[in-house]
């Protein structure tokens, strides 16, 4: 069994498409709340399953896109980088989910003064972060959290508008691998992944277009969107255990299971 991974999850009570700042969202076409609180219950319950702790944060009305709280900070080493939203309308999560970390215990907490979206675009391997930029998180937040975090910190630049946060075209499958698809960075950093991962997973356009790379994996499981195919055979092929889910809902927000899960990092 894969050892325990703890993580911050925020039920998506008031989760709505209200507003549009990726090309995924679409106002007149809407979402339903109750349908993603379904979603979002089967997710929780997957990670609780495999033996991982799931801790609450409490949604906040007016607040639709709470739920995806991996953008909410960067935790690792017990510090926490907080995050500084791109958007207005995503701004107050930035400090909600500060105070969580406060209330919570963390006393080693920065309130970033560059702009970032927590773990959207901050990917811990075991020896660096990769760290998305080109829509959302600047380069001088990379500088930032190599900083306060102490880790080295390796910039990657995206390039596609639908894939605006780095794990929406990137996830580890463990400390030292990861899974990407190739056509969302600019040649630059394509090359820099090449070197960095000879055998990493590369993922087919159909699958990085269900948001198959958003998945959460610790290394012998990994939970990634039910349409994602191709995807999913790789990864049994190579040994993983492949626990699909149904995050439809939550898709009309440009968001998948990685989004809703902020990783915790003792
Ligand atoms: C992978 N992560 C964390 C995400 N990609 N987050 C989804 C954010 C969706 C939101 N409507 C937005 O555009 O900010």
């Amino acid at each position: 069994m894969a050892p325990s991974r703890h993580f911050l999850m925020c039920r998506p009570e008031f989760f709505a498409v209200e507003y549009a700042i990726n090309p995924w969202m679409d106002p007149a076409a809407g979402a339903d709340a109750a349908t993603a609180v379904r979603q979002w219950e089967r997710l929780k319950d997957a990670y609780e399953e495999l033996g991982h702790q799931v801790s609450l944060i409490d949604p906040v009305d007016g607040l639709p896109d709470m739920v995806f709280a991996a953008n909410g900070a960067l935790v690792v080493g017990g510090r926490v980088y907080g995050a500084r939203f791109a958007t207005a309308e995503r701004a107050a999560e930035g400090p909600a989910y500060l105070e969580w970390f406060e209330r919570n215990g963390y006393a080693t907490r920065l309130a970033a003064t560059e702009t970032n979206e927590g773990e959207g675009d901050f990917l811990t391997l075991d020896e660096v972060i990769l760290a998305g930029t080109g829509f959302r998180t600047a380069v001088a937040a990379h500088q930032e959290a190599q900083e306060f975090l102490g880790r080295p910190v390796v910039t990657l630049r995206l390039t596609d508008p639908r894939y605006y946060h780095l794990d929406t075209a990137l996830f580890p499958l463990d400390g030292r691998n990861v899974a990407y698809y190739p056509g969302a960075f600019s040649a630059g950093s394509r090359e820099v992944l090449r070197r960095m991962f000879p055998d990493a997973v590369l993922a087919s356009a159909e699958d990085a277009a269900v948001l198959g790379l958003n998945a959460v994996s610790d290394g012998e499981n990994v939970v990634v969107n039910m349409e994602a195919g191709e995807l999913a055979l790789e990864l049994k092929r190579r040994g993983l255990n492949v626990i699909p889910v149904d995050l439809s809902e939550l898709r009309k927000a440009g968001g998948g299971p990685k989004c809703c899960t902020l990783e915790i990092r003792p």
